[in-house]
């Protein structure tokens, strides 16, 4: 990692840092120390060891960290002052650190940042999804904002930003942190970020009526999941656990909605939710996704790349359900180490849909067990998962006219674009019950929900052009 002085015993030694990985993807920190014969030969090695790791410009000098301090069990704090901030600075990346004031301090303060930015390599969240979540809005949203880009468009081309952010894990899921790096170790997460690596993320962008709600990267969950959360929030004080509580609490009731979902599979894939690939650092199926929708875009304009983009024709399942959840990565998390999808991939313009129906409830205690051990949790006759671009959730009581049922994809595709659904109710009908969405942990207040993915790429920002012209 870096080359330090060696004091002493021998005054003719240094010592190397180096990464050595461990058992179930952590990594860590190790020292080897060498012995030269003269001062000479030691000034010589430090120094030929410096400048290569000089020439490494995909590597951090400076990171701007924020740190959430009521995130999980409220020890972000702590996470970062003994575990991460001594090894940043003995890989001499110089830090700023803002620790949270408030929800959305963090996004705030990013969107409110212009040419400041320039000078970081990239943003650091102590916390957890909902942190990270806030954290790539503020990032998102800066980006599109310079590039004019509105966000309130479903179909908008969301411009990559060039700021890569990095993940401490400090929160109560830490889905995201350990869905991309296979473990929620926060010293493993500050090794990844000391040698600079990287890994595209699809982004799912929700929308209600022309309106731009939220961004999500790992659940975007309805009935069940909502539930959880919705009454999760009311018991934040209880840190983690409070999940546990609303979990059974949400099991006992056993509520189900009614409710339409359109979807547009995503059928030039190489993969598919059930086929047991597991989706790792250069993953072939995110490699060629991205390469063969970059190629199929690259002669469109932009109003036909999302008509285009969707590629294939849209899906209507009508019923009852438990849950309908979208898993845009595999969610694997300490609760549910292979997640809510297991296959699902990390980059691939794809998320996948679960839609699970009105069942037992032994039936559905089944399913759930199933996140948490090696069964298929998709093995059972109410469960199924497509794997999806795009898709549309219209609640019973705001239901897509029948009639939608007869139009051709290319209609179907501009009542979209156009967000020509209005809700349908009939004096006559019932209000029933609704859900909230989780995104990301947070709660949506709405049912009604348009929501696409794209891959999100972090560009060479100018710092690292700047070095890599140096080189
Ligand atoms: C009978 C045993 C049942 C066990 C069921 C276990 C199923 C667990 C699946 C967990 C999926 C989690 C998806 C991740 C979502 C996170 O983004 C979100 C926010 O995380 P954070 O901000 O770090 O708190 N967390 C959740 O939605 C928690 C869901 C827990 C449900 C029990
Ligand atoms: N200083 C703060 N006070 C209160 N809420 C905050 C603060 N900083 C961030 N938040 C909000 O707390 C929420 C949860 O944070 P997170 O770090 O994800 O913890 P957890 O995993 O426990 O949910 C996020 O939505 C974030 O916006
Ligand atoms: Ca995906």
């Amino acid at each position: 990692m870096v080359a330090k002085q060696h004091t002493k015993p021998d005054p003719h030694a240094f010592t190397v840092c180096y990464v050595r990985r461990s058992a179930h993807h952590r990594w860590l920190c190790c020292d080897i120390t060498f012995s030269c014969p003269n001062q000479g030969l030691r000034q010589q090695w430090i120094q030929a060891i410096s400048e290569n790791l000089a020439l490494l410009s995909h590597r951090p000098r400076c990171l701007l960290v924020y740190i959430n301090p009521h995130g999980g069990r409220h020890l972000a704090k702590w996470i970062y002052d003994r575990k991460v901030a001594p090894l940043f600075c003995r890989a001499g990346i110089s830090t700023d650190v803002i620790i949270t004031e408030r929800a959305n301090h963090a996004r705030d303060h990013l969107r409110a940042q212009h040419g400041d930015l320039k000078k970081y390599d990239g943003v650091v969240c102590v916390g957890g999804d909902g942190m990270v979540n806030e954290i790539l809005h503020g990032l998102v949203s800066r980006t599109q904002t310079d590039h004019r880009v509105d966000q309130n468009q479903p179909d908008a081309h969301l411009v990559p930003c060039s700021l890569r952010i990095g993940i401490i894990p400090a929160g109560s899921t830490d889905c995201i942190c350990y869905t991309t790096m296979g473990t929620n170790d926060p010293v493993t997460s500050a090794l990844h970020i000391i040698v600079g690596d990287s890994q595209p993320m699809d982004v799912c962008s929700v929308h209600n009526n022309n309106t731009f709600l939220k961004y999500s990267v790992s659940l975007l969950g309805y009935g069940f999941y909502g539930d959880v959360l919705t009454d999760s929030e009311k018991k934040r004080w209880m840190g983690p656990l409070r999940y546990d509580l609303a979990g059974v609490k949400t099991f006992l009731s056993h509520n189900y909605y009614e409710g339409s979902i359109w979807f547009v599979p995503a059928q030039e894939t190489q993969g598919q939710p059930r086929d047991q690939e597991q989706c790792l650092a250069g993953c072939h199926v995110c490699q060629q996704g991205s390469y063969s929708e970059k190629k199929k875009l690259k002669h469109l304009s932009e109003d036909e790349k999302f008509i285009k983009g969707s590629g294939s024709e849209w899906c209507v399942v009508r019923g009852k359900f438990l849950a309908v959840n979208a898993a845009t990565v595999s969610c694997a998390c300490p609760r549910s180490p292979r997640g809510l999808s297991p296959s699902a991939h990390l980059a691939d313009g794809t998320a996948d849909l679960i839609l699970v129906r009105k069942c037992s409830r032994f039936g559905f205690f089944r399913h759930l067990l199933r996140h948490t051990n090696a069964d298929d949790q998709f093995d059972h006759p109410f469960v199924e998962v497509h794997r999806v671009r795009r898709f549309l959730f219209q609640p019973k009581n705001q239901e897509v006219s029948d009639s939608t049922e007869d139009l051709s994809d290319s209609e179907m595709e501009k009542r979209v674009k156009t967000n020509a659904f209005r809700p349908i109710c009939h004096a006559s009908d019932d209000i029933t019950a609704q859900s909230n969405w989780t995104c990301d942990g947070e709660i949506l207040p709405h049912a009604a929900i348009q929501a696409a993915v794209s891959v999100m790429n972090s560009t060479t920002n100018a710092r690292q052009k700047e070095r890599q012209r140096e080189k």
